[in-house]
């Protein structure tokens, strides 16, 4: 396979819904891609330098090819095996680093993970080629939405590209491209590692959702992708309250070896909760979401966040956040490997609110327009007299708001001496309501019921990274990649290669 001489590369990072730590054990943890990523940058150089740039951790670093190339004096035959960690590797990397083993500080678990990734991926070619490498995210680092998974996968998949490996997968005329399943294993492999070197004893969640984007079931590492969910609203909040996994999932092993019969359980408790959710989605997303749902996924954010208190990897700034949010009816659970970090708040479906308006120019018309509702299935009709009127009826797109509601208007075309003759009523029907909201023409009301999520949302705002849609593939936001674009050849969305050219 031909190598790539420059490519660029993105993954994303994840949320966990249900299992984390659990999924450590070989319990089902349920998890699903975000809309922020991690981006690589690699161009193979004629140099003799393999250089790396890490901005969001102040991390640039040069080495010469000809001291690192005895670090792989070791490798003979089976070097260049994706599945187990290189010990003599690891060992002769922390020597030439300078790590030691039970470090987790940030910049060295990095340069340790790409060095690593490096000289494993081109250990069985003829010579170690120079490299630039630059590699920059929107995701807070060590904050449970698996930043050091993305880039993980981002080094493996681009290392695997330049390497030759794993094909390139753009031609010239195309948008987009896909690796194979095969190819796409082949850097979940890798990524593996990668988080191996980082995290210690990673469950392989992280990454896969990382390769693979999506919502994800994943267990033991079998990985099953979810497509029969429902679209969710979460609120994620950073309590920016500082964390390491590596140091929380040995906390969790620590204590299940010092009270297995206590904590055994509790690991088979939140198997159970994760296996629910996933029911329950499944339901919601056949029969459509009723308040009963809503309350069965609420239970189980409360059972699951009182389960990773037992396992130790709670913290204060997280109990408080699930008081504020619950004091306004809402539920919250830690997300990732908690003791800090980040935190999901459940949604819940929210009214519409309506109004009619009447215009006189430039024809007569009135405009039924119905805002904040969630989720976005909703239904406008008229009525003329108590009929249903289908005719001069315009039914516009349904549009999002900003706080993850929908907007939508119906135009009524009708002559201003009907108004006068005739009752005309709009109608609006959404499962949010108990009752179908009825507004009356001549009236002009402004009803709706009283929705409490802006105060929600006003409370939390601060502490705020994303109001994530979580249901199904994130797909990149091209008006989010700004001056990125600009330097972008190839995007890694999902499991996807985007062109850009602009
Ligand atoms: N943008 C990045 N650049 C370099 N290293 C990164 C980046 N993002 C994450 N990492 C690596 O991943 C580690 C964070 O991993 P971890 O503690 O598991 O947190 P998270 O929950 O974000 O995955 C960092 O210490 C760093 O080594
Ligand atoms: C705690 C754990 O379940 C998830 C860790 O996620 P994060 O590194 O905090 O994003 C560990 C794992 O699954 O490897």
């Amino acid at each position: 396979m031909a190598a790539v001489q420059e490519c660029f590369i993105s993954a994303p990072g994840k949320s966990i819904l249900h299992g984390e730590h659990a999924v450590v054990h070989g319990k089902v943890a349920l998890a699903v891609s975000l809309n922020l990523r991690t981006y690589l940058r690699l161009r193979v150089t004629s140099s003799s330098e393999v250089s790396v740039s890490l901005p969001n951790i102040d991390t640039f670093l040069c080495w010469n090819i000809s001291v690192l190339k005895p670090l792989l004096s070791h490798c003979t035959g089976e070097c260049r095996s994706s599945t187990e960690l290189d010990t003599e590797l690891m060992r002769k990397l922390r020597e030439f680093t300078g790590v030691s083993d039970g470090s987790t500080d940030t910049r060295s678990m990095a340069v340790l993970a790409f060095l690593y990734t490096y000289l494993r991926v081109f250990s069985q070619s003829e010579i170690l080629p120079g490299l630039k490498v630059c590699v920059w995210s929107e995701l807070p680092t060590g904050a449970g939405l698996g930043s050091s998974a993305a880039y993980s996968v981002c080094v493996s998949a681009g290392l695997l590209t330049a390497r030759g490996t794993i094909s390139s997968p753009l031609t010239q005329s195309q948008e987009t491209a896909r690796w194979s399943d095969e190819e796409l294993e082949l850097i979940n492999n890798w990524a593996f590692q990668g988080e191996k070197i980082i995290h210690g004893n990673p469950s392989g969640v992280d990454n896969a959702v990382g390769t693979w984007g999506g919502f994800l079931r994943y267990q033991a590492g079998k990985i099953t992708p979810l497509s029969n969910v429902p679209t969710l609203r979460i609120l994620l909040t950073n309590t920016k309250v500082p964390r390491s996994t590596k140091l929380l999932v040995s906390g969790v092993k620590d204590r299940i070896n010092q009270y297995p019969s206590v904590l055994l359980p509790v690991l088979e408790s939140v198997d159970a909760v994760s296996q629910i959710c996933e029911r329950t989605l499944a339901e919601m997303a056949r029969e459509g979401a009723s308040a009963k749902h809503y309350s069965t996924l609420e239970d189980l954010i409360d059972i699951n966040q009182h389960h990773l208190n037992v396992m130790g990897v709670g913290h204060i700034s997280l109990n408080s956040l699930c008081q504020v949010t619950l004091a306004h009816g809402l539920h919250s659970k830690l997300t990732g490997a908690g003791g800090g970090g980040c935190a999901i708040t459940l949604l819940t479906p929210d009214h519409p609110k309506a109004s009619v308006i009447q215009k006189h120019s430039p024809s007569p018309e009135v405009v039924c327009h119905t805002t904040g509702f969630f989720p976005k299935a909703v239904n406008i009709t008229w009525r003329k007299d108590g009929e249903d009127v289908n005719e001069d009826v315009e039914l516009r797109e349904t549009l999002p708001n900003q706080d993850g509601s929908f907007q939508k208007r119906s135009i009524l075309k009708v002559p201003a001496e009907d108004l006068q003759k005739h009752t005309y009523t709009c109608v609006i029907q959404h499962s949010s309501l108990k009752e179908e909201l009825v507004l009356n023409v001549i009236e002009q009301q402004i009803r709706g019921g009283g929705g409490r999520m802006p105060i929600i949302v006003g409370v939390l705002v601060a502490l705020v990274v994303l109001v994530a849609v979580v249901a199904g593939i994130m797909v990149w936001k091209k008006k989010n990649s700004g001056e990125r674009r600009k330097e972008a050849d190839v995007k890694f969305s999902e499991n996807r290669f985007t062109l850009s050219n602009s």
